[in-house]
């Protein structure tokens, strides 16, 4: 590029170099600099072609002329940027963080890999049946509290899905023929479960009202950024007695609660099954403030299935998220996050192409962001840390399958938790099976007379990695043909030869289309770990890099990533002016929040 006599090299990271520039003018040079001068006063005008007549003016940080060569270094930090935010990845976490910052003015654009938004919370259409790619259980989605988070989310962005109530949230099916119908309705629960075990009323009463500490403290704050101290501090002031029971139950888990109250094994283990729904984990490794939210909202504001199936939530975030004049590129296969002086500007593509912006947003796992998104780079303290408390969880196979609609017995439930003779297997690979009946609550999921079973069971990616496609194929049919036959025994006799449809998916699948490192269910505690006093927030070791999603706090959940997303947007508002802010208070919490970690 020629610039008047001098010859100029670009160094700027800036410039968006996916855009076709042309220089137009730039101010008079000086005609000489003596070598290693820096020149300060230079503009640089550009007109990006594919944004017609409109003209960026570049500041450069310096110039410096070398040997007759003008190099221009990059300017103050986001100045050239296109974005207030570039999220990467658009599973209901990050397309909440989006939404929410929309809505607060921020331009953002969210770059996904996979076709469709969503992520594990998307869906597949095959042979006129609709299926949710993971969980159809859907807390948060009622009309009532402050913890109807996904309600809340989409009424941001002028959003509201129709939903069906499900009367029954789950059914236990468990060693021992223990049944056990978890109720909507609390005090139908409390008698269901009293029934089973008499002599353990008051324990069940005792721990579940613990629960209920919590919910409440939960539904009576508004949920914003923890790692905002004007807000933080300001819940304090205003709900003290709530605030100081979330911060008791921050470093604790169910499983020690539930032990103060109650005593038979069987009924322990029975929390344990109650607690790996919540975290694919037992009790004693359930942070208790998981537990006591998952346990309650499901009596009082209930699980609610959206019309049309989960994949609907994030279509419309999404829609919602471009009403708001951001924007949503699908097929945007992050590989890198650029950083220029150690900060986080940019994203470049599998294909090359670069995006900037004031703060970059990972909505991929942590352990994709730090080892994939950002390679080469030392991993920050804090992600060590996290590294060390936690572990990527299995991922799972899951199976998804059309079948006559006549071999469900009337009154069948929704949602199924099946574990049928044995409490060790509950955490092993391939032994609990969740089973979720979707047609139940919106029959229009299936064509008419068929039902849609989607089922799923923890899998490691280690056992499917390395087989010839013949084997792995044979190895898939093997494995869903014996989970099915436990559902035939227990459940539906006649299954096998009522299916019409069948797909199963391994943890290769889920690595595949979910982009989630080994396929992980979300991250677990490699031991017994201090409630949630571990897990990170939004912000990283990394100026201008936030994560969002499962591997931050509250965990995994669609809801609480949910959470994750507005407590992110909130962090993010504040550090680029859209919030209010204040630096000293921000460092002292922010410091702070890191020791407490440590300590877990
Ligand atoms: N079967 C299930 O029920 C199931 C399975 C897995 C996870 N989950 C739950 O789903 C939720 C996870 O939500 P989340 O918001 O954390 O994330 P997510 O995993 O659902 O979504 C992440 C999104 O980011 C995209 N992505 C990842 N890396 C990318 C890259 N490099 N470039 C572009 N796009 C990229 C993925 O394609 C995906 O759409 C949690 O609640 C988790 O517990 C449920
Ligand atoms: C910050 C400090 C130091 C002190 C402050 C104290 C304070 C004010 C603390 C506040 C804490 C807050 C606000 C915490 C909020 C926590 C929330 C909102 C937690 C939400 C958790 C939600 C979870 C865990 C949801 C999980 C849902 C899941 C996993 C659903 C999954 C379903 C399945 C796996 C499918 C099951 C399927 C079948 C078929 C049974």
């Amino acid at each position: 590029m020629n610039l008047g006599c001098y010859e100029t090299i670009l160094s700027n990271q800036f410039i968006p170099r996916t855009l076709e520039t042309r220089i137009l003018s730039s101010n008079p040079l000086k005609k000489s600099h003596s070598n290693g001068e820096r020149i300060n006063s230079f503009k640089l005008r550009y007109f990006p072609v594919s944004q017609g007549k409109k003209a960026f003016t570049l500041r450069p940080k310096s110039m410096l002329s070398v040997d007759g060569k003008v190099k221009i270094e990059a300017n103050g930090v986001g100045k050239g940027s296109n974005y207030d935010a570039i999220v990467v990845g658009s599973g209901i976490g990050g397309l909440v963080a989006a939404t929410q910052l929309a809505v607060k003015g921020a331009k953002v654009l969210v770059l996904e890999k996979y076709v469709i938004p969503g992520g594990s919370s998307g869906y597949y259409q095959r042979d006129g049946y609709t299926f949710d790619v993971g969980s159809s259980v859907m807390f948060g989605f009622s009309d009532k509290g402050n913890l109807n988070l996904i309600t809340q989310a989409l009424a941001a962005v002028g959003r509201k899905m129709e939903v069906i109530p499900d009367p029954t949230t789950v059914h236990f099916h468990l060693p021992n023929n223990l049944s056990v119908q978890v109720h909507k309705e609390y005090s139908e629960f409390i008698e269901e479960l009293t029934s089973k075990f008499p002599h353990e009323k008051e324990g069940i009463l005792k721990f579940y009202g613990e629960c209920w500490k919590i919910f409440n403290s939960l539904n009576s704050l508004q949920l914003k950024s923890l790692e905002e101290p004007i807000y933080l501090f300001g819940q304090f002031f205003q709900k003290p007695l709530e605030c100081l029971t979330l911060a008791y139950y921050l470093p604790q888990n169910a499983g020690d609660v539930a032990r103060k109250y109650m005593k038979d094994p069987q009924l322990l283990s029975f929390i344990d099954a109650e607690c790996f729904i919540v975290s694919t984990v037992n009790a004693l490794r359930t942070p208790m403030i998981n537990a006591g939210m998952v346990l309650c909202d499901r009596h009082f504001g209930g699980i609610n299935y959206p019309v049309g199936g989960v994949g609907g939530i994030a279509e419309s975030l999404a829609e919602g998220l471009i009403d708001q004049g951001s924007e949503i590129l699908y097929r945007a296969n992050a590989t890198n996050i650029i950083l220029d002086q150690g900060k986080a500007v940019g994203v470049r593509l599998s294909d090359g192409r670069e995006f900037f912006a004031r703060t970059i947003i990972s909505n991929a796992t942590r352990w994709d962001t730090f080892g994939k998104l950002l390679k080469g780079e030392k991993l920050p303290k804090e992600e060590e840390n996290f590294q060390k408390v936690y572990v990527k969880a299995p991922s799972f196979l899951s199976i998804h399958m059309g079948v006559k609609a006549d071999v469900l017995p009337p009154d069948t439930d929704c949602h199924h938790f099946v574990l049928e003779d044995d409490w060790k297997r509950l955490e092993e690979p391939y032994g609990s099976i969740f089973l979720s009946i979707p047609t139940v609550l919106d029959s229009s999921l299936a064509p008419k007379g068929r039902h849609i079973l989607h089922i799923f069971t923890t899998s490691s990616l280690e056992d499917w990695e390395g087989l010839p496609p013949k084997d792995y194929e044979a190895k898939k049919e093997l494995i869903a043909e014996e989970i099915i036959g436990r559902l035939e025994k227990k459940l539906f006799p006649g299954l096998k030869s009522s299916i019409v449809f069948k797909e199963v998916g391994t943890p290769k699948t889920h690595r595949r289309f979910l982009a989630r490192d080994m396929g992980t269910y979300g991250p677990i505690p490699r031991e017994i770990p201090k409630g949630l006093l571990g897990m990170p927030f939004n912000t990283t070791g990394i100026n201008g890099l936030y994560c969002v999603g499962d591997s931050c706090f509250p965990g995994q959940g669609v809801i609480a990533v949910a959470f994750s997303g507005v407590m992110c947007a909130h962090r993010v508002a504040a550090d680029i002016g859209l919030e209010k802010k204040s630096p000293i208070l921000d460092s002292a919490l922010l410091g702070l929040l890191g020791w407490l970690r440590t300590l877990a």
